[in-house]
């Protein structure tokens, strides 16, 4: 699949899977060198349970990274240390401030190695949910197996919409129309797989269990990091890092779409951020679980820019590939262009519509997965107006007023207005 020159197999996209790395399937555990950090990983659940977690990690010796050869063994390795080090973080009421050498050492080199922020990115937790999670439960695992489901069933539309570039640059209105109706029916399918989160994920469990451990380093002064958290390298140099939480807003998959339908994002209305809420600030330390505002005008990220600044999240060639895909992107241009075609303005309003309707499905999640368990919560610790409540995204934004206005842009993005997804 090729756009001029841009080949997808340059920027580590699959035609099958999509930006999912697919190297990863199949390869063995590391080797034996490297058991410490595996028999952390696998028994996380119970380390954190009896308050055994970070005594362990106390403990592992400071090991090597050079036996860490290919690619696909610095992601296991990525991926165990990330989970170790967000677990070290949150493993107690109070979180860690302090990553020590025997992590911060391998996983600074790793992360160098990758170009990715040392932080649980959805894009290597997911590879190996069924491997490590940090609660054991069927609920987390099935939280990371939708976001991978989505991003490999995905993966073949990218190809579609390449297709659909290329062919609009070769003028062949009847086939792009063709392609945009693949595409839309593929979006289609998407919010589909979403929508079965519901089916072995309980919205209390993720809110209460499973979300404090996702959480970021960056603005969370009121959950106890007013600084971030050092990655003490032993050196007597510390490095500090101030990072948003892991995210599927890191997906480069709804930012290709974005990108290849001429969906543009200006949010930066997100008032919910700077609001004033109701909620009363008695605990000296709040859990990251709820990612609440208590009664502070606090901005948390600029959301803005946040599409943008996430991108930093992804690994490098995707984020490279997005940037080049959008100097060549052309297909809204091509549609207003044939505005007569009704076939291709329909296809292309198609696009629009399921992508609103996933993201309509998203929102609705979150209502329930982070907004009702967090009212709840209000209401048994008598905060005065549960409705109220402020509530943040691991990755920072503002939540549904953030959401909403990306969905709403998308929804504007419609050629003839009347995109059905309302
Ligand atoms: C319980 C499940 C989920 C919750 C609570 C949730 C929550 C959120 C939140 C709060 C944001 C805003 C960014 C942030 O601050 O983190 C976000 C963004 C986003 N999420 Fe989710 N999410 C969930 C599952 C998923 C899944 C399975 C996908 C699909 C791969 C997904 C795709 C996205 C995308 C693409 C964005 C960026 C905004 C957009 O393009 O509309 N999310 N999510
Ligand atoms: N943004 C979500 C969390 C989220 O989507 C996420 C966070 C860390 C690792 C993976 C994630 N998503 C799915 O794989 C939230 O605010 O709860």
């Amino acid at each position: 699949m090729a756009l001029g020159t841009l080949k997808l197999s340059d920027y580590d996209i699959s035609p099958q899977f999509g930006f999912l790395p697919c190297d990863v399937i199949g390869i063995p555990p590391l080797g034996l060198y490297y058991k410490p950090w595996q028999d952390i990983s696998e028994n996380l659940p119970n380390l954190l349970a009896s308050n055994r977690l970070r005594a362990e990690v106390d403990g592992l010796p400071i090991l090597s990274c050079k036996d860490l050869r290919s690619i696909p063994e610095q992601r296991r390795a990525y991926s165990i240390l990330a989970f170790i080090s967000q677990a070290y973080i949150w493993a107690e009421n109070l979180p860690a401030k302090r990553i020590p050498p025997s992590v911060s050492i391998p996983f600074l080199s790793i992360c160098k190695s990758l170009n990715l922020p040392p932080v649980a990115t959805p894009d290597r937790l997911d590879n190996l949910a069924t491997l490590t999670t940090f609660t054991g439960a069927i609920d987390e695992s099935w939280f990371y197996l939708i976001s991978v489901a989505i991003e490999a069933k995905g993966g073949p539309l990218i190809a579609s919409a390449v297709e659909a570039t290329n062919l609009s640059r070769a003028g062949r209105t009847d086939l792009v129309a063709i392609q945009l109706d693949k595409l839309a029916a593929g979006i289609v399918d998407l919010k589909t797989v979403l929508q079965r989160i519901y089916e072995n994920c309980d919205p209390h469990f993720f809110s209460n269990k499973l979300r404090r451990f996702l959480a970021g380093s960056k603005n969370m002064a009121k959950f106890g990091l007013p600084d971030g958290v050092i990655f003490d390298e032993g050196t007597g140099n510390v490095r500090t890092v101030k990072l948003s939480g892991g995210s599927n807003a890191q997906s480069s998959l709804f930012q290709f779409f974005d990108v290849a339908l001429g969906v543009t994002h200006r949010v930066g209305e997100c008032g919910g951020a700077h609001q004033k809420n109701k909620i009363s600030n008695r605990d000296t330390v709040a859990s990251p679980g709820n990612l609440e505002d208590g009664c502070r005008h606090v901005k948390t990220v600029n959301d803005q820019n946040y599409l943008s600044e996430i991108r930093q999240y992804m690994p490098e060639r995707h984020r490279q590939f997005l940037d080049d895909f959008a100097a060549v992107a052309n297909i809204r241009q091509f549609v207003e262009n044939n505005l007569q075609n009704e076939a291709l303005v329909l296809a292309y309003d198609a696009c629009i519509s399921a992508l609103v309707q996933f993201r309509n499905t998203h929102m609705a999640i979150v209502s329930q997965y982070v907004i009702a368990p967090a009212q709840v919560k209000a209401v048994h610790q008598h905060q005065s107006d549960p409705t109220t409540i402020h509530l943040y995204g691991t990755g920072g934004t503002a939540l549904i007023p953030f959401l909403r206005l990306v969905r709403n842009e998308t929804r504007e993005s419609a050629i003839n207005g009347n995109c059905t997804a309302r």
